[in-house]
């Protein structure tokens, strides 16, 4: 029988809620959900002359640095400039060039075409193999152990990795991908549109957002009785939104049980240079823990991601990243270059940052000076504002907010009075969904609420950016500090 929007006549919509993919529809990213969309009208509304209690949104709901007036690095920008005019790098233009690019700027940029030839043009899927090379070279000098540039794979950003090696792993909806609770939304997201099952494993907020293999087993085991197949492990070491850095014996403890469980490791190190405690907890990346655990553990399935969009970098808008494939098959590998060629490349731009990132001006280079400079000026300062922010969220009412070892926010625990939980369900919303968007009606700070990140049953958290500008951070916490005080009382038991 025609349906409705089938007979030529009629003007129905084709595509509708109810016959698009059920799958995307299911998906949800919190990030830049209800929170992020509802900010975004109040910077419009406060453009065209609407009147709020506050000046200025705060975007805190999302780890974009230079959305926050984060200075991008100059010996970068001087690089991306030069690749997209070739013309400042001809002999005749050197003159003007030098007067407003430094020396290696330029010879940077001239290497980069010399292998590139224009950044107009595609260029190999698997991306660019001279900054495949120096990818591999960075992380052999990182870890002491080799890495190999056709195991690597350059990506829109970190993202597009992890989407399209879940799309290789998951077979069926029966597969079973563990993920970390609280976990970064891309994964949930990712695994509902490719119809997979999570299988959550909790990280414990009393012990500093800690992960035991005890509880990794729990999960995995309570999967396998739900007669879910568990395939792959995913690691977020520095932690998104929990910001804890693992220590190198509970990173050999997880690959034990990847091995002993049969299931691949994924290693989301986008953070590995957000780290704020370096003496205490530097990071280790799983490659480097792998490579040390000797030959039983030889082919033993990885995948590490990699982002120029955190760090001291933020260069989120240029989509770059990398993955690295450790002890996959070969035909695994071929089958990953066939999904990475449908998408015919990675933007150039993107792949010439991640060279940039890997290969950053050395000590005695013209622009050392000026890059060690700005890097170690945004360092220090992310340190000073994680600190600053942590302060403020422990001398809260009900407020409990763990440190950030690494990564770029702070996830605290709000116990919030029975009256306002009564309020939140009469308005439809989680807990901490309703004081999230209180707290943006009343300060213009949009945070994202904990249920968008998963957390312990009855507990309610939110996550919030340590990036707003240093000059207006006091400000900043002086409203969110006020706001929280009225809420309190407002809904006090
Ligand atoms: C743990 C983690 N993995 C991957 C990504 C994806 O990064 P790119 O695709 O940009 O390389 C992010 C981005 N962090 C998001 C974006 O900003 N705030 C967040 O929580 C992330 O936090």
């Amino acid at each position: 029988m025609l349906t409705i929007s089938n007979t030529p006549s009629s003007t129905a919509k084709i595509l509708t809620g109810s016959n698009m993919n059920p799958r995307v529809r299911k998906a949800e990213y919190a990030v830049r959900g209800e929170l992020a969309i509802r900010s975004e009208a109040i910077k419009v509304e406060l453009a065209n002359g609407g009147s709020f209690p506050f000046q200025r949104v705060v975007g805190c709901n999302i780890g974009n640095p230079q959305a926050l007036d984060q200075k991008p690095i100059t010996f970068f920008r001087q690089v991306a400039s030069l690749v997209e005019y070739p013309d400042l790098l001809k002999d005749e233009n050197r003159e003007i060039a030098l007067k407003l690019y430094a020396s290696d700027a330029i010879d940077r940029a001239k290497l980069l075409l010399a292998n590139i030839g224009s950044i107009g043009a595609y260029s190999h899927s698997q991306g660019i193999p001279l900054i495949r090379e120096n990818v591999a070279r960075f992380i052999s000098d990182r870890d002491g152990f080799p890495a190999d540039p056709s195991k690597i794979f350059l990506t829109q950003g970190a993202s597009a990795g992890v989407q399209l090696t879940l799309q290789m792993i998951v077979e069926h909806p029966n597969v079973g991908i563990m993920i970390p609770i609280p976990q970064y939304p891309l994964y949930t997201a990712t695994l509902a549109v490719l119809d997979a099952k999570p299988v959550p494993y909790y990280l414990d907020e009393s012990k500093a957002w800690g992960l035991t293999t005890d509880e990794l087993q729990r999960s995995y085991d309570e999967a396998a009785k739900n007669k879910i197949e568990t395939r792959a492990l995913v690691i977020i070491n520095p932690g998104n939104p929990t910001g804890q850095c693992l220590s190198e014996e509970n990173m050999r403890e997880i690959v034990e049980f990847c091995k002993k469980n049969r299931v691949i490791l994924l290693a989301d190190e986008v953070y590995q240079t957000n780290i704020y405690q370096p003496e205490q907890r530097p990071f280790h990346s799983f490659k480097k823990v792998l490579k040390s655990m000797g030959a039983e553990y030889e082919g033993f399935e990885m995948i590490s991601y990699h982002s120029i969009s955190k760090g001291m970098i933020g260069e989120c808008g240029r989509r770059g990243g990398y993955f690295e494939c450790e002890g996959l098959d070969q035909s695994i590998m071929n089958e990953i270059y066939k999904i990475s060629s449908i998408s015919l490349c990675p933007n150039v731009q993107g792949q010439i940052m991640v060279d940039l990132m890997v290969n950053p001006p050395k000590k005695g280079d013209p622009s050392y000076d000026l890059y060690k400079q700005e890097y170690d000026a945004i360092y220090f300062s992310l340190i000073k504002r994680a600190k600053k922010l942590e302060e403020m969220f422990n001398s809260l009412e009900g407020c409990t907010c763990n440190s950030a070892d690494g990564a770029m926010y702070l996830f605290p625990q709000v116990r919030l009075p029975k009256k306002a939980i009564a309020a939140a369900e009469v308005a439809g919303k989680a807990p901490d969904q309703f004081y999230c968007l209180a707290l943006l009606e009343a300060t213009g700070v949009c945070m994202v609420a904990g249920s968008g990140f998963g957390q312990v049953e009855g507990t309610a958290h939110f996550r919030s950016t340590f990036l707003p500008q240093p000059e207006l951070f006091d400000g900043f916490c002086a409203g969110i500090t006020k706001f929280h005080a009225g809420f309190m009382d407002k809904y006090r038991d």
